[in-house]
């Protein structure tokens, strides 16, 4: 199989991950595929998803169809946007370059990473579709500045900054695999970052909290780097309708309730379960974005009745590159926005504005 070749047996995303299983290195596909801890969040965010079930109502006209939605302002394509995935060219030599030519092609919009393995700038040269980047805030706050005005400038739309991840989960799956990031991937653009302040720690010193988490943002923080920009922020990560609040009130645009694919604390709900509450919360115009456990076009209905203006796609982006390169997300993105259309055919809503609570079983 070349990087390029769709495998005739893809039919739905969930192909993707069972041929990334055999082309990736053990420990590779394990740190990918893996959660925190138990793993119970991982599953959860997946059997939360299945639990759900569309009441389809039949007869209405739906010729004039389209998945088509505004986020943010943009007019997009769809409910879907790819999610920041770190250091993609550990699967795939071309790694963003090629996810970006693919999120261009099916004009389908992209998170791309602070630790990307390709520069802020050479992604946005080869993606045409939303463009928003992802900042994992640095201790240096004018660093921090640097990386958002290299965004502006290569002109990024939106700014989302990740705040459920100052710290790993508990990786155990990664562990047992040995995962190390393999020789030469970097994150590129972190490469003139200032030299973090060397710790050392009394024995009644925890490396979590006087170590680790002493460079982990505070709300303090984000709302400082919201009044520095002109780009919208959004907050990724939040899964308590508080949190939420907090995050409108300092002026964030939007947030993306997530619980970062299960990868950071275990034991905690799946976003589909908490969205809501979220939005209940910040009321109807407020932009929410959900992640975790997206496999189908279903999913992506559900996640839109809950109340998500969309959807974030990540290991699912991350398996098709593995296998087939640029063609393979963009058949990944193609199969997932024809199952949404068929969802909704089928289910009787014509516009994304048609899909609502009542679009679920027992959910009104
Ligand atoms: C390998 C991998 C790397 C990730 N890297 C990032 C990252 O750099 N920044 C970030 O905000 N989230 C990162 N995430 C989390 C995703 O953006 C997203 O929240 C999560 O994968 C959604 O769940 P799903 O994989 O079930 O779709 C990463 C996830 C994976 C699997
Ligand atoms: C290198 C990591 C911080 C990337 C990430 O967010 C993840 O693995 O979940």
């Amino acid at each position: 199989m070349t990087a390029s070749t769709i495998p005739n047996d893809v039919l739905c995303v969930a192909d993707y991950q069972r041929l990334a299983k055999e082309v990736l290195p053990h420990s590779i596909y394990e740190y990918i595929y893996g959660g925190g801890g138990d793993e119970l969040t991982l599953k959860q965010n997946h059997s939360a998803l299945n639990a759900i079930q569309l009441w389809p109502r039949v007869l209405n006209d739906v010729t004039q169809g389209t998945t088509a939605t505004t986020v943010l302002g943009e007019l997009w394509r769809s409910p879907i946007m790819l999610a920041p995935v770190a250091f993609q060219t550990m699967v795939h030599q071309e790694g963003e370059i090629a996810t970006a030519r693919a999120a261009s092609a099916l004009d389908v919009g992209m998170m791309v990473s602070t630790l990307a393995s390709h520069s802020i700038e050479g992604i946005s040269e080869c993606l045409s579709s939303p463009k928003w980047f992802q900042l994992y805030w640095q201790l240096d706050r004018g660093f921090n500045l640097e990386l958002v005005r290299r965004a502006e400038q290569s002109g990024y739309t939106a700014l989302v900054v990740t705040v459920d991840s100052a710290i790993h989960g508990i990786r155990n799956r990664a562990q047992r695999a040995h995962f190390t990031l393999p020789e030469g991937i970097t994150a590129i653009n972190l490469a003139n970052r200032p030299p973090l302040p060397s710790n050392s720690f009394t024995p009644d010193q925890s490396i979590v909290f006087q170590g680790m988490m002493s460079e982990a943002p505070t709300w303090e923080d984000i709302a400082w780097l919201i009044k520095q920009t002109e780009l919208p922020v959004v907050v990724k990560g939040i899964l308590h309708p508080s949190d939420a609040i907090k995050a409108k009130s300092i002026g964030a645009k939007g947030v993306v309730v997530s619980n970062h694919g299960g990868r950071t604390l275990d034991c905690v709900p799946s976003a589909i379960e908490v969205l809501p509450d979220i939005r209940q919360a910040v009321g109807e115009s407020f932009t929410l974005l959900m992640d975790g456990g997206i496999q189908r076009g279903t999913d992506v209905f559900k996640a839109v009745a809950l109340g998500a203006n969309a959807v974030l796609i990540g290991r699912p982006q991350i398996y098709a590159l593995a296998v087939a390169g640029a063609a393979g997300v963009a058949h990944m993105l193609r199969i997932l926005r024809e199952e949404l259309e068929v969802a909704m055919a089928l289910a009787g809503a014509a516009t994304i504005e048609d899909i609502s609570p009542v679009s679920l079983y027992k959910r009104r």
